[in-house]
């Protein structure tokens, strides 16, 4: 990522000029979902997608577009006319979806056979195949979870972080004082810095206040009668639980609209199911079982993007001018995809280069 936005920022004819910020985030978030689940990445150091890749983002392009109609048809019963169920539709991209899991998971088992194969999130699961029962439609629905929950989800954080901190320059200018501090100009920051970073942590935790992705959590299903809050809730009923609400109700945050992240170095609050005033990834039974993962990864994003560079509005354009429309739906990104400039702040470009990782 920091590569690629330092090519793109530097290059004579491009120097100054707006980027699309959230093309970087994506990249980004395929390319760590692809490595935890199947251990490669589709796209090499020069931005090239191989076909295996091709053919994987086309699923989830696909994938997408049929799970949005399909969520309008459940949960507007009225208007379902309007969004037929597209059964050859859904079974296309099934079998499509199949064949290319298949043909990775044999890529895989012939790795293991060989020796050496490193345990990545499918070995993990066809390696217990047989202890816990796991059929194949299984463990290729479990993979798919994976990859369709922790995606879209990580880069639309990340990118509702960038606008806030964009529109906020003395939380990007604290966030970044913060990361020299701790780790100067002469090396890039890691995971195992978090800890020494509680203010990244807290914008991280801030934005997933202001923006959780699924504002309305996934769709639950009431398994018996229950009265909640004076409510009857009929067995049966779709319950959505507007997590966006609550984390911006006055009744519970002081002045709920201000992007202020110091409000959790005032008040630790834990985000992960156990405050019900901010819970961006639900709680119970069905809370996102992927939500250290995901912060981490919105923190790894957050934390490079304003180590290396400084971020400003597009020339011409006052910070308090950019779009905050979000796009209805089950996520909800920014309708007006942002667009910033980046300014590279580091001396020693070396420092931009991408560290291969071994896989
Ligand atoms: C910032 C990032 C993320 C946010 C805000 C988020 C949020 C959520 C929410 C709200 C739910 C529904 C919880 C409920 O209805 O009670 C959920 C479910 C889920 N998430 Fe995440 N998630 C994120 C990242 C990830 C990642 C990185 C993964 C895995 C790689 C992941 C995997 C899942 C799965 C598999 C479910 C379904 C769990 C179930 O239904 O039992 N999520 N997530």
């Amino acid at each position: 990522m920091v590569e690629s936005i330092f090519r793109d920022c530097t290059q004579s004819d491009k120097r100054g000029k707006s980027l699309t910020v959230k093309n970087y985030l994506a990249a980004v978030a395929f390319n760590n979902i692809t490595r935890l689940a199947f251990g490669k990445r589709f796209v090499n150091s020069e931005g090239v997608i191989d076909e295996q890749g091709i053919e994987f983002k086309a699923i989830t392009t696909n994938g997408l577009k049929l799970g949005a109609s399909l969520a309008t048809a459940e949960h507007i019963p009225w208007l379902r006319w309007l969004f037929p169920l597209e059964e050859e539709a859904f079974a296309k991209h099934g079998a499509r979806r199949d064949r290319l899991t298949k043909a990775i998971m044999e890529e895989h088992t012939l790795a293991r056979e060989k020796g050496g194969a490193k345990q990545h999130f499918v070995d993990a699961l066809l390696t217990l195949q047989d202890k816990y029962d796991l059929s194949e439609d299984t463990i290729i629905g479990l993979l798919w979870d994976m990859i369709t929950a922790g995606m879209d989800t990580t880069a639309i954080s990340a990118e509702w972080a960038m606008v806030e901190l964009i529109r906020n320059p003395r939380v990007q200018a604290k966030a970044q004082e913060e990361l020299d501090r701790v780790i100067g100009p002469n090396r890039i920051m890691s995971e195992t810095d978090f800890l020494s970073l509680p203010y990244l942590q807290c914008v991280a935790k801030e934005a997933l206040r202001l923006h959780p992705p699924t504002p309305l959590m996934l769709p639950h299903k009431a398994s018996a009668d229950v009265k909640l809050g004076g409510y009857d809730v009929p067995k049966g009923s779709n319950v959505h639980v507007n997590v966006w609400a609550v984390a911006r109700d006055p009744a519970h945050w002081r002045d709920p609209l201000e992007f202020r992240p110091e409000r959790f170095l005032e008040e630790d609050v834990d985000m992960k199911g156990h405050d019900f005033r901010l819970l961006p990834f639900g709680a119970g039974r069905r809370v996102c079982p992927g939500a250290q993962l995901g912060i981490n990864m919105v923190q790894s994003m957050l934390g490079h993007l304003l180590h290396h560079f400084e971020w400003a509005p597009p020339e011409g354009m006052k910070a308090e001018e950019i779009d905050m429309s979000e796009n209805p739906g089950m996520v909800t990104f920014m309708t007006v995809p942002l667009m910033a400039v980046a300014t590279p702040r580091l001396a020693d470009v070396g420092l931009y280069k991408r560290v291969p990782v071994d896989m």
